[in-house]
């Protein structure tokens, strides 16, 4: 049995999150952190059924002290997220972390600290197997088509722009092409912000609606013609086959991992 406990219980992913684990029968949920008081056990709190008899902590130091559990989730805000990976990965607690917004000298922090304590974390900017596939077919188009823009869509209950699989996507199409200017040489925004964000010269537009969830198309454009790869998350859902993979796959690492294309 892996001891897993989570960080976000009731948020919109930490609720499908705690069904996952709670309905896997080679997982135990044994604690989960939130930062509000919503009582001594999860069954309290209105999200969940009676039958949930997990321990609710709010301070992640006492939850690893008192519980010791072998998998931390973190399904939280991407103010928190750093803070919760660090303290896990100075306690022999292995992290998976599905909260977006590391910065990049973060991650590098964390991988050393992975690395020195041949501990294994895992930093999934998506679960969700098709956004991870594509991730990977944006690098390989990238190589026959230098000029990319990624558009994400997300509920307008996001805190974070880019969203995490949006910067992954720059990152791994950066890897692949050589890094130049796209659109006219001297292109001027009349509009400040109107060609979006730029990673290493490849602009990302962020959308936030209600209605939406997770949506990202990446475009690639070239002579007479037009490629586009799309991914939609319709519900949280999409995402829980990544969690129980990273819970399973993490306890056999020995160092961070950023992105399950590395490791599917
Ligand atoms: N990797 C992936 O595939 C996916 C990643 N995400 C990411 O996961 C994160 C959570 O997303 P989502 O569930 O939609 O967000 P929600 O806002 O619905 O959930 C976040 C939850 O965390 C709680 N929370 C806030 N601070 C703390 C803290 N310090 N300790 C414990 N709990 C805390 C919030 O409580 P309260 O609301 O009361 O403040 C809320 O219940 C985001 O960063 C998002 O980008 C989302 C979907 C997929
Ligand atoms: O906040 C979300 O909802 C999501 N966040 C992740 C991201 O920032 O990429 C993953 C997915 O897009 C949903």
């Amino acid at each position: 049995m892996i001891r897993v406990a989570i960080g976000g219980p009731r948020g919109k992913m930490g609720q499908e999150a705690v069904h996952t684990v709670m309905n896997n029968e080679n997982m135990e949920l044994v604690a989960v952190l939130d930062h509000k008081e919503i009582g001594d056990l999860l069954s309290e709190s209105p999200e969940f059924p009676a039958s949930y008899d997990v321990p609710v902590f709010l301070d992640l130091e006492s939850l690893i002290s008192s519980i010791k559990p072998d998998v931390f989730v973190d399904l939280t805000t991407p103010h928190q997220v750093f803070e919760h990976t660090m303290m896990c990965l100075q306690n022999a607690v292995r992290p998976v972390i599905g909260t977006t917004g590391f910065s990049e000298a973060q991650l590098e922090l964390c991988s050393k600290i992975a690395k020195d304590n041949e501990l294994g974390c895992i930093v999934a900017p998506n679960f969700a197997i098709g956004a991870v596939l594509m991730m990977k077919f944006a690098a390989m188009a990238a190589a026959y088509f230098p000029d990319v823009e990624i558009i994400e869509m997300h509920h307008d209950q996001k805190l974070d722009a880019p969203s995490g699989t949006a910067y992954k996507t720059a990152q791994m199409i950066a890897e692949v092409r050589p890094s130049h200017k796209q659109g006219h040489p001297t292109e001027e925004e009349t509009l400040p912000g109107a060609r979006g964000a730029s990673y290493d010269g490849i602009p990302i537009h962020s959308v936030r609606l209600p209605g939406l969830v997770a949506h990202q198309q990446v475009m690639f454009g070239g002579e007479g013609q037009l490629f586009t790869l799309r991914h939609d998350s319709f519900n949280r859902q999409s995402f829980m086959s990544g969690v129980t993979f990273s819970i399973n796959q993490v306890m056999d690492l020995k160092e961070l991992v950023y992105g399950l294309e590395n490791i599917l």
